[in-house]
């Protein structure tokens, strides 16, 4: 037998093999806005399930055939998510005990019951029922996130957006052989780029030749590229191999291409599109296989417009463009690299240094770092080589950057001003009456407490959570899974 009542998002079933009772079930839940569907066995309950399962099971226990317990054992086996109560007399309470217990049976109601209290208790269970499938959900997601979400990257250190963007395009740029012009400011990680494209290319086992346009004469540049025979011009005494040669079936990673002669821009482009020079002084054609990577630190058309860079040469190179942000757009990463950085030269300069205070992460995360990466670097290094440690403070990095007290204080109030949130709105504020030590919280509530105002405030937006935290989003993730793990 199956009967039904209304029509809503939300379906509740009730089993019971005594008619009157599925009739006062019936007339109870006609003001509950839910689909409720009345059967008298076990049997038809499983079916409709199959069909189409359920928010909530209602069940009596004794019932013929297939008792209640069996049901909602078989419910509780195949649809976790649904919310299973069993409808009781007190005579069976140790059984419905030991089945909550178990957790085949989320709660209970007595018969006879208040009908008030089944409302209620019925509410309760889809509004359970709601949140539990809202958890799955949002564990689902996290793990997809967490999953996709990279903190490092070959030899890149970063978990912002802006890194997770050059890092797709490089895995997706990588395995082709099209020529990859990389731009972006100095010490961004041009270089590293281009060591990427290569490790992950099927070059990999081939050469990675790196020529560096800014640091070589210039009337030296075309024998470093193509090499020379002897007695080409006073001082080759001996033939010599350029990078083209070093780098076939490998990678030619020009950096500062901007800096190289306009007329020996001219020879490159020939030797790009035809994959063959002539050693300087030779006569012989040389035919190589190379993949071309090469990076700016300058605006590529304004160099074309300043005449520093051939139109024709730069739209060979730049088949893929790949872009580094400067490291004060990159959320928290400051913050990863100066972590990494120490760990590094600590080890490197056998020095304990714990980390940074809180003033100083502030600072790091604040400082606008003109010189990028290569900047934080060498100024942790500094810090590692000068602090007295074991904690890292503001005046560690102001003496490395040489800023002076008030810069310091500036940049430090200026990073607390952009948080979205302040300590005041913290589950402890600062200016809140002392506790006693009794009433004093763990840390790692706090902490939870804390986390989850911030994503609250944000809107769910746990990216965004992250950063104004001064954490990594995959560090939130981390933690909202340990949460769930630890409440499941
Ligand atoms: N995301 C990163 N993670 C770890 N180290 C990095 C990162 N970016 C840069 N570095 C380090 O910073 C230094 C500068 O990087 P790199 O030489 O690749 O920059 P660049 O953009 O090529 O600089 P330039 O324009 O001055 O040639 C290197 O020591 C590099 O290893």
């Amino acid at each position: 037998m199956l009967d039904t009542i209304g029509a809503s998002a939300t379906r509740i079933l009730f089993v019971d093999d005594e008619p009157s009772i599925l009739k006062s079930l019936r007339r109870v839940t006609r003001s509950m806005s839910a689909e409720c569907i009345f059967v008298d066995n076990g049997r038809d309950a499983l079916a409709l399930m199959r069909e189409n399962p359920f928010d909530v099971v209602v069940s009596d226990m004794r019932m013929p055939e297939m008792d209640g317990a069996t049901l909602l054992a078989e419910i509780a086996r195949d649809y976790p998510e649904t919310m299973r109560l069993v409808l009781s007399g007190f005579a069976e309470d140790d059984l419905i005990l030991a089945a909550i217990n178990e957790g085949r049976v989320w709660g209970f109601i007595h018969k006879p019951w208040d009908d008030h209290q089944l409302i209620v208790t019925l509410q309760h269970a889809v509004t359970t029922q709601q949140m539990m499938v809202e958890r799955a959900l949002l564990r689902r997601t996290v793990e997809r996130y967490t999953s996709e979400l990279k903190e490092s990257f070959v030899s890149f250190v970063g978990g912002s957006l802006p890194m997770q963007a050059v890092y797709n395009q490089i895995e997706r740029a990588a395995p082709s052989n099209a020529s990859v012009f990389i731009t972006g400011p100095s010490g961004t990680g041009k270089e590293l780029a281009a060591e990427a494209i290569h490790k992950l290319s099927e070059r990999k086992n081939g050469p990675f030749i790196a020529l560096n346009c800014a640091a070589i004469p210039t009337e030296l540049m075309e024998s470093e590229i193509f090499g020379h025979v002897k007695g080409a011009f006073t001082g080759a005494v001996s033939a010599r191999d350029g990078a083209a040669t070093q780098a076939h079936n490998g990678t030619l990673f020009l950096d500062e291409i901007g800096e190289m002669d306009i007329s020996l821009q001219a020879k490159l482009l020939r030797f790009i599109q035809t994959g063959s020079f002539q050693k300087v002084g030779g006569t012989k054609q040389e035919n190589v296989n190379i993949r071309f990577v090469c990076a700016t630190n300058r605006a590529p058309l304004d160099a074309i417009a300043n005449g520093t860079l051939r139109e024709d040469l730069y739209y060979r190179l730049n088949v893929v463009a790949l872009h580094l942000p400067p490291l004060n757009q990159r959320e928290n990463d400051p913050i990863l690299l100066a972590n990494t950085f120490l760990q590094r030269f600590a080890a490197q300069e056998r020095k304990e240094l714990v980390g940074f205070s809180s003033e100083a992460s502030s600072l790091i995360l604040g400082y606008d770092w003109p010189g990028n990466v290569r900047q934080l670097q060498n100024c942790i290094h500094n810090v590692v080589v000068m602090s007295a440690g074991p904690l890292i403070t503001p005046n560690d990095i102001a003496i490395a950057l040489q800023l002076d007290p008030q810069q310091v204080a500036t940049i430090i109030s200026n990073k607390a001003l952009t948080k979205p949130f302040t300590p005041s709105a913290a589950p402890i504020a600062p200016n809140a009456s002392k506790p006693n030590a009794d009433e004093l919280q763990p840390l790692s509530k706090i902490e939870k407490n804390y986390i989850e105002l911030a994503i609250e405030v944000c809107h769910g937006n746990v990216v965004k959570a992250a950063s104004a935290l001064g954490v990594s989003p995959s560090t939130l993730y981390r933690k909202i899974q340990s949460w769930e793990a630890k409440a499941s």
